[in-house]
C-alpha cells in the first residue's frame, strides 16, 4: 500500500498515517485499520476534488469534444465513466490516475462473474433479473465500440485488443458498481460549467458537495438525460471513484467514519470514537444481502432482532408480484375474469405492481388494499369508485386466508426450504458464490415464513373473535326466542 499512498500524497491527498493503515482484513480482502485510539470528528484523509475520477475529471470528454460525446450517448449512464476509466488505464504511466487504477480489483464475486449453476441457486430472489450484463453489453456495442473506431488517434487500434474489450468494459463497470460515490457539484457552482468539458473544465475544484456519500449510491439509469440538472442523484456526471474512500469496507449499521464534502476536498472523518485495532467502516446505505450481493460481491450477517432469529440482515426484503394476489383470491374465491376491470383500476390508481415485505414480518399495507379491492362485494367496488381511494388496509379473516396463500405462493417460487438451506450453510462447504446466494435467498425465506406465521396467528385470533361473535350472536337469538314463547303462553 506504501506505493499507493506515495501517489496519493504526491497527487495532493493527505492521509494521517499514524491515525489508519490499510491492510488485507479476512473476508474482506483489504480494509482500513485504526492505528490509535480516535475520537470522532479526526479527519482520517483528504482527497482533493480533482484526483477523483469522472467525467468531470478525466481528459477524454474533452479530447473527444462535447458533440461527439452526446452523439454517442456517452452522456447517459455509466458508458461514459466506464470509457474515462478504460482510457485513462490505456494511458499507463501517463495518466495521473496510474496508480490508483493499477490497485483496483479485476476480479469481482458479483453474480456478473458467476456460473449459470451458481446463478441457479438464486431462482426465486430478484437479484438475477437486475445484473444488468445485457444491458451492459448493449451499451458496450452501440456507445463505446463506435466512438472507439472512429478516433484512432485516441484509442490506436494495437490498444483495442489490451484495453477496450467487453471483459474490460465489465470490469470497469464492477468498479464503478462497488467503488463510486456520488459527487455532486458544489453548491453555488455555475450550473453551466457542465460535466461534459467544452474546453479546459477538467477540473472538479468548482464542483460539488454531496449529502450521500456511500459508495455506489446511483444506479444505471438508462434513459437519463445529462441535461437533465434537477435530479442530481441521476447526474452520470455526479458519479465519480474516490481514492483512498473506496478503501473502506461496510458492514449494517456499523459505520464509524463518513465521507464530507468541501469545495475542493473531500474528507474522511469518524463519526465515532474508534479503537486501535478496529476497523473503520464506511456505509453503503445498508442495503438489503440481494443488493449487497449484486452490488458488492458479500453478504451481510449479523444477529437478527424478533419476530426473526439466526443470522442475517435486518435490512432485507421480499418482493411479491401483484399478480399473486390475483391468483390466490381467485384460487380461494374463484375465477376472477370479472375483475380484470379492478386490476385496471388499481394499476392506474396505486402504481404498484410489487409489494415489499421486511424484517418486521408485515403485511405489506397495499397488498392488503390490492386485496380487499378483489374482495369487495359489487356494491362495495362501486362505492369504493365512486370514492376514488384505494380500500382502507384492514384484514379479516378472509383477506388473511388469501395473504397466507399469497405468501405461500411466493415462498414456492424458491426451490429449497429453510430448513435445507439452514444445512447447507451449516455444512460449511459451500464456495463464497453459493454461500452468498443461499444466504440471499435463506433471509428472504425467513421472512415470508416469519410473515405466514404471523398472518396465521392474526387469522386464528380473527375466526376466534368471529365464532365467540357468531355464538353470542346465536345466544342472543336463542333468549329471545326463548322470551317470545314465555310471552306468548303469558298472553294465553
Ligand atoms: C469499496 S470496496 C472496499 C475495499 C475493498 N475491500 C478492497 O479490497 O479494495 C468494496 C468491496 O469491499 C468488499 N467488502 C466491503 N465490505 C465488506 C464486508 N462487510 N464483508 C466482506 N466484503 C466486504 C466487497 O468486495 C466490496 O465489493
Amino acid at each position: 500500500m506504501d506505493v499507493f499512498f506515495n501517489w496519493f500524497e504526491r497527487h495532493g491527498g493527505a492521509i494521517d498515517r499514524a491515525a489508519m493503515k490499510i491492510g488485507e482484513i479476512p473476508g474482506c480482502a483489504r480494509g482500513a485499520i485504526a492505528l490509535q485510539d480516535l475520537p470522532e470528528g479526526h479527519t482520517l484523509f483528504t482527497i482533493p476534488r480533482d484526483l477523483t475520477l469522472s467525467t468531470r475529471t478525466s481528459a477524454l470528454p474533452s479530447k473527444l469534444g462535447l458533440s461527439t460525446w452526446k452523439q454517442y450517448g456517452l452522456h447517459v449512464g455509466w458508458a461514459g465513466l466506464i470509457l474515462c476509466m478504460m482510457w485513462e488505464e490505456a494511458q499507463g504511466a501517463e495518466s495521473k490516475w496510474d496508480g490508483y487504477m493499477s490497485i483496483l480489483p479485476s476480479e469481482f464475486d458479483t453474480p456478473m462473474f458467476w456460473s449459470e449453476a451458481e446463478l441457479d441457486e438464486l431462482k426465486g430472489t430478484s437479484v438475477v433479473d437486475k445484473i444488468g450484463e445485457a444491458d451492459a453489453e448493449k451499451d458496450f456495442h452501440d456507445k463505446v465500440l463506435p466512438v472507439i473506431q472512429s478516433r484512432s488517434d485516441l484509442f490506436p487500434s494495437e490498444a483495442i485488443i489490451q484495453y477496450y474489450t467487453l471483459e474490460r468494459y465489465h470490469v470497469m463497470g464492477s468498479r464503478v458498481l462497488s467503488r463510486s460515490f456520488q459527487v455532486s457539484k458544489w453548491e453555488g457552482e455555475a450550473e453551466d460549467q457542465d460535466n461534459v468539458p467544452t474546453e479546459a473544465n477538467t477540473s472538479v475544484d468548482s464542483a460539488a458537495m454531496d449529502v450521500d456519500a456511500s459508495p455506489s449510491p446511483s444506479e444505471h439509469k438508462e434513459d437519463h438525460d445529462e441535461d437533465d440538472e434537477d435530479d442530481n442523484e441521476d447526474n452520470p456526471a455526479d458519479v465519480a471513484m474516490v481514492p483512498m474512500a473506496d478503501m473502506l469496507n461496510a458492514r449494517y449499521e456499523s459505520e464509524n467514519a463518513k465521507l464530507f464534502y468541501e469545495e475542493h476536498n473531500l474528507k474522511m472523518i469518524t463519526t465515532k470514537a474508534i479503537m486501535a485495532g478496529e476497523q473503520i467502516w464506511n456505509t453503503y446505505g445498508d442495503p438489503p444481502n440481494s443488493d449487497l450481493v449484486r452490488r458488492y460481491g458479500h453478504v451481510d450477517l449479523l444477529p437478527l432482532q424478533p419476530p426473526l432469529s439466526g443470522s442475517g440482515n435486518m435490512a432485507d426484503n421480499v418482493e411479491i408480484r401483484a399478480d399473486l394476489v390475483v391468483h390466490a383470491v381467485s384460487k380461494l374465491k374463484g375465477n376472477l375474469a370479472v375483475h380484470q376491470e379492478r386490476i385496471d383500476w388499481w394499476l392506474e390508481e396505486a402504481e404498484d405492481d410489487t409489494f415489499v415485505v421486511f424484517t418486521d414480518c408485515d403485511l405489506p399495507q397495499e397488498l392488503i388494499s390490492l386485496t380487499r379491492l378483489l374482495l369487495q362485494s359489487e356494491a362495495e367496488w362501486i362505492k369504493t369508485q365512486t370514492k376514488g381511494k384505494l380500500p382502507k388496509p384492514m384484514v379479516d379473516s378472509d383477506l388473511l386466508s388469501v395473504a397466507i396463500e399469497v405468501l405461500q405462493s411466493r415462498l414456492a417460487e424458491y426451490p429449497t426450504s429453510v430448513q435445507e438451506d439452514e444445512a447447507l450453510l451449516a455444512d460449511g462447504t459451500l464456495s463464497t458464490n453459493v454461500r452468498n446466494a443461499v444466504v440471499v435467498r435463506l433471509g428472504e425465506k425467513r421472512i415470508l415464513a416469519g410473515t405466514i406465521a404471523g398472518a396465521r396467528s392474526q387469522l386464528e385470533r380473527s375466526q376466534a373473535s368471529d365464532s365467540s361473535k357468531g355464538n353470542s350472536k346465536r345466544k342472543r337469538a336463542e333468549q329471545e326466542q326463548a322470551k317470545s314463547k314465555r310471552d306468548k303462553k303469558a298472553r294465553q
